[in-house]
């Protein structure tokens, strides 16, 4: 399986913040690997999941994705990129004056597919999160757990290479939160490399060969040992 995620010493400080966020942080992912984040509040789920989509830039080390090094990507190169990654974000950030479907569809419009073949594929995906009759309503009339379905059918309506989920359950009752989990789970069946952060550690023993990843404080541990971490080292 190859490498689609290297992380090589890498360290988060925030401007504005005393101490680096994250740090450390050595380890790969591979390509057809599921995930499971997991930390307290703070440690730092949020923060690694937005180097991985790039939405932040670390202040030390090299993140790899899809075998290049991100921290020396051409600008233009960069939309490309992020496409190959679908993102739930934790706030859901739909288009709000949008409706469902348009905002299901607007990966597929961003890339340029042509509008007649937009249809099939939302209608495809409303069905997946059971959102079907939802299609013309617009966000801020759903329930927050309906928003988040509605997410996810927007994250992976593009068929990511990567799809990086922050707590998508955290919204829903139980029984949704295992459908979901199942749509993650045939994605990942189908090549997807999923990356889940989470609080709930009912959704852990859920998939047969996930690989846990812990953050205390901004340093990762690897209760799985999947992750190839060296040994950690001496603070300095
Ligand atoms: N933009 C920012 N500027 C400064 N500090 C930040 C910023 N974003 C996050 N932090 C800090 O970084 C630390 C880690 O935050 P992060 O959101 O990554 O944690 P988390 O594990 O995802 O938490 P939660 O489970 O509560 O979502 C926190 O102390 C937070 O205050």
């Amino acid at each position: 399986m190859a490498n689609i995620v290297q992380f090589e010493d890498v360290g988060l400080r925030y401007p504005n913040s005393d101490g680096e966020t994250l740090s450390g942080l050595h380890f790969t992912l591979v390509s057809g690997g599921f995930y499971f984040l997991t930390g307290a509040s703070g440690a730092g789920k949020t923060s690694l999941l937005k180097l991985l989509y790039l939405a932040q830039r670390p202040t030390t080390g090299t993140i790899r994705l899809f075998g290049e090094d991100a921290g020396t990507l051409a600008r233009v190169r960069l939309p490309g990129f992020r496409r190959r990654i679908g993102v739930v974000f934790q706030d859901f950030r739909l288009v709000p004056h949008l409706s469902v479907f348009d905002n299901i569809a607007l990966p597929l419009r961003l890339s340029g597919v042509p509008e007649g073949d937009i249809d099939a594929p939302v209608r495809e995906m409303l069905e997946w999160v059971g959102l079907s009759e939802k299609g013309q309503s617009t966000p801020p009339t759903l329930s927050g757990g309906e928003q988040q379905r509605v997410a996810i059918a927007r994250a992976v309506i593009g068929r990511p290479e990567i799809l990086v989920a922050d707590e998508p359950t955290g919204n829903v009752d139980p029984d949704m939160a295992a459908r979901l989990l199942h749509l993650f789970e045939s994605l990942n069946r189908l090549g997807t490399t999923v990356v889940v952060a989470t609080h709930d550690f009912h959704l852990l023993g859920r998939i047969q060969n996930a690989h846990m990843m812990r953050l205390e404080a901004g340093r990762l541990m690897d209760p799985t040992g999947a992750l190839r971490n060296p040994p950690a080292r001496p603070s300095a």
